[in-house]
C-alpha cells in the first residue's frame, strides 16, 4: 500500500497540450462561414503572396498558406521574383497589387534577400491591405487600442490563451523576444488583455529568474530548447512560438524554443511544435484577409460616386 501511494505521488502531472491544430480548425471554420456570407454580398476576398528568392522553408510556408486559403474559399494569388530581383522590382510588384481593387490582402514573405530593405518594402504596402499588420500605421493603431490589422502570430497566441485560460486579466505574462513581428505586438496584445507584461530579451539580466515570475510565458526567440523546466513557475501556461529546424540522429525535424519534455513536467499547459502556434498564424492570416476586405468595402462606400460628382459639375 505504501509503495502504491509513493508511486502515485512521485509521478509528475504532465502539462496538457494546447492543440493549435484543433483550435486553428475552429478559426478556419469561422472564416469559411464568413466567406460564404460575403459571397452573398458579391465580395470575394483575395490574398496575394509575394515570395522573393528560393529559401526552401519560405516555399513550404507559402504553399501551406495558399492551401489553407483554398480550403476556406479565399482566392489566393502567388507572385514570385528571383533571388537577385532588385528592390525597384519588388516595389513595382507591390504598387501593382496596391492598385488592384480585386486584391484585398498583400503578404510579402520574410525574410527578404539581404540586398533588399525590408522596412521599405513593408511600408510600401497599402496599410489597408497589410494582412501581416507590420506597417507602422497598423503598429501605431494597435498600440493605441484601435481596430487595425494585427500581426497574425500574436493574434493566434491570444486565441490559444483565451481557449486555454479564459480571462487572463491581472495575470503576469513574460514575453521572451522583442521582434517587431512577434515579441512587441504580443506584449501589446497581452497588455490590452489587462495582463502585467514583462519583455525579456538577449540583454536581460537573469532571464530565467524573470521568467519564473510568469503565469503565462510566450517564447519567441529562435533558439532551440532554450527554455526548460528551470525557467518556469509550477502551473505556468507556455506558448512556444519558436520554429527551429534541427538535425539529430533521428533526422531533421522542427522544435520550438521550449524544451517540451522538460517544461511539461512543470507547466499547466503547453503548445507543441509543430501543431501549436504555426497553424494559428495561418488561420489568422486568412481572418485578416476578411477583415481587410471588409475595411476596403467600408472605405469604398464612403467614397463620393465619381459619376455623381461629374454630373454636378456639368
Ligand atoms: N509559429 C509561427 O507562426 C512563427 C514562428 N516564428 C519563430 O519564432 C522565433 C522568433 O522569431 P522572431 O521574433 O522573428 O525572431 P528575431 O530573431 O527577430 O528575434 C528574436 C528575439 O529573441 C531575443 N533573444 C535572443 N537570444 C535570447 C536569449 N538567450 N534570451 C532571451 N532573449 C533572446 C532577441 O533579443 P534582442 O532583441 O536583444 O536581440 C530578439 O528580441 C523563430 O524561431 C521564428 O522562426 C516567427 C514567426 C511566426
Ligand atoms: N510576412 C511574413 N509573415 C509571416 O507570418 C511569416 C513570415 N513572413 N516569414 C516566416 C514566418 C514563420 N511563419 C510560420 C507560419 C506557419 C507555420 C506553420 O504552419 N508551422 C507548422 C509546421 C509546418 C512544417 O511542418 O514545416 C506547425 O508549427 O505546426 C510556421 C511558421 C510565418 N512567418
Amino acid at each position: 500500500m505504501t509503495t502504491v501511494t509513493h508511486l502515485i505521488s512521485s509521478t509528475p502531472t504532465l502539462a496538457r497540450d494546447i492543440d493549435g491544430k484543433a483550435i486553428s480548425a475552429q478559426v478556419l471554420d469561422e472564416v469559411r462561414e464568413e466567406v460564404l456570407a460575403l459571397a452573398g454580398q458579391q465580395i470575394f476576398p483575395a490574398l496575394a503572396v509575394l515570395l522573393v528568392g528560393d529559401d526552401p522553408a519560405s516555399h513550404v510556408y507559402v504553399r501551406n498558406k495558399l492551401l489553407r486559403a483554398k480550403e476556406v474559399g479565399i482566392r489566393s494569388l502567388e507572385y514570385r521574383l528571383p533571388d537577385d530581383a532588385s528592390q525597384a522590382q519588388v516595389l513595382e510588384q507591390i504598387a501593382q497589387l496596391n492598385a488592384d481593387a480585386s486584391v484585398n490582402g498583400i503578404l510579402v514573405q520574410l525574410p527578404l534577400p539581404g540586398h533588399i530593405d525590408e522596412a521599405a518594402v513593408i511600408h510600401a504596402i497599402d496599410p489597408i491591405k497589410d494582412v501581416d499588420g507590420f506597417h507602422r500605421e497598423n503598429v501605431g493603431g494597435l498600440v493605441q487600442g484601435m481596430e487595425v490589422l494585427t500581426p497574425c502570430t500574436p493574434s493566434g497566441c491570444m486565441r490559444l490563451l483565451k481557449e486555454t485560460c479564459g480571462d487572463i486579466s491581472g495575470l503576469h505574462a513574460v514575453v521572451i523576444g522583442r521582434s517587431n513581428i512577434v515579441g512587441k505586438p504580443m506584449a501589446t496584445l497581452l497588455l490590452q488583455a489587462h495582463c502585467s507584461v514583462s519583455v525579456v530579451h538577449s540583454r536581460s539580466v537573469d532571464a530565467p529568474a524573470l521568467c519564473r515570475l510568469a503565469d503565462i510565458v510566450v517564447a519567441a526567440v529562435g533558439r532551440p530548447h532554450l527554455i526548460d523546466a528551470s525557467w518556469l513557475k509550477p502551473g505556468a501556461v507556455v506558448i512556444d512560438v519558436g520554429i527551429n529546424r534541427v538535425t539529430d540522429e533521428s533526422g531533421s525535424h522542427l522544435v520550438g524554443d521550449v524544451d517540451y519534455a522538460s517544461a511539461r513536467t512543470v507547466a499547466r499547459a503547453i503548445t507543441p511544435v509543430p501543431g501549436g502556434v504555426g497553424p494559428m498564424t495561418i488561420a489568422y492570416l486568412l481572418k485578416n484577409t476578411l477583415i481587410a476586405a471588409k475595411l476596403q468595402r467600408a472605405v469604398k462606400a464612403r467614397e463620393p460616386d465619381p459619376d455623381g460628382c461629374d454630373s454636378d459639375i456639368n
